[in-house]
């Protein structure tokens, strides 16, 4: 999306954008408490809400394509696909296409493109602990994994942007996160081993706050909101075409 952009304008300054990529280099994840200014947060926050109360969201799936299962118990929200159809949504993506450029600059990720949607959460929403990707393991993956796997590989970079007007400490609704997913015994990253791991970090969901993560190498989860809870959930991803198709799982 708008690869064609000559110079598109960032969505902060150069010296933010450089310390999210130290903090990503660094550690695999990266804050940036009020990083979007309070106008473009405003002008997304009302389009979410509008989007929510006309129901033009759905419920939000965990996986993708033929993989997509609706668990409540996994993740309580709702959720719009951003398309640029309004001047916010259109400068929200300009900034993500300027710090695309910024990160493949930086860290020569190979980011092609960037998705995001809109995720209301309302009150009593979380999102149970989870990688945004993750790689399975080869031996006994049949035809249908194949393109599970493609597709949740192919996130490289998650994106958070916080869009509410204010937030309370009883609010709830942190983002926890861990720096390193423990290997089950089956290969498989195992989520309930950082039950009694101490997160690296839990960050409230305040205006205008973004967050990045490794999409496949940092745990985070939710916590339940008790109010609800306005943000953006975008990835930066390789190209995942195979055998020159291009990924069919958008
Ligand atoms: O809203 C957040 O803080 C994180 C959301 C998330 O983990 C996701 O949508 O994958
Ligand atoms: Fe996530």
């Amino acid at each position: 999306m708008h690869q064609s952009l000559a110079t598109p304008r960032p969505l902060f300054g150069d010296n933010l954008t450089a310390s999210l990529i130290a903090g990503l280099e660094a550690h695999g994840w990266a804050h940036a408490p009020g990083a979007l200014d309070d106008e473009l947060t405003a002008a997304l926050r009302a389009e979410a809400l509008v989007l929510d109360e006309t129901g033009e969201t759905h419920a939000g799936a965990v996986g993708r394509g033929r993989h997509e299962q609706h668990d409540r118990s996994i993740r309580r929200t709702r959720i719009a696909w951003l398309d640029g159809a309004s001047p916010a949504q259109t400068r929200f993506l300009e900034g993500a296409e300027a710090l695309r450029r910024s990160l493949n600059r930086a860290l020569y990720l190979g980011l092609f493109e960037f998705e995001a949607h809109y995720a209301v959460y309302p009150p009593g929403g979380f999102y149970a602990r989870h990688l945004d990707a993750f790689t399975l393991p080869a031996a006994g993956a049949g035809a249908g994994a194949g393109l599970g796997r493609r597709a949740e590989r192919s996130r490289v970079v998650s994106l958070v942007a916080y869009l509410n007007d204010h937030w309370e400490e009883g609010h709830g609704g942190r983002l926890a996160l861990w720096e390193r997913a423990p290997m089950g015994a089956d290969a498989r990253p195992d989520m309930a081993a950082l039950d009694d791991v101490t997160p690296a970090a839990e960050i409230a969901p305040a205006p205008g706050g973004l967050v990045l993560m490794l999409s496949e190498s940092i745990p985070h989860e939710v916590r339940p909101a008790f109010a609800p809870r306005i943000a953006i959930a975008g990835w930066f991803r390789v190209n995942a075409s195979v055998g020159g198709a291009l990924d069919p799982a958008r």
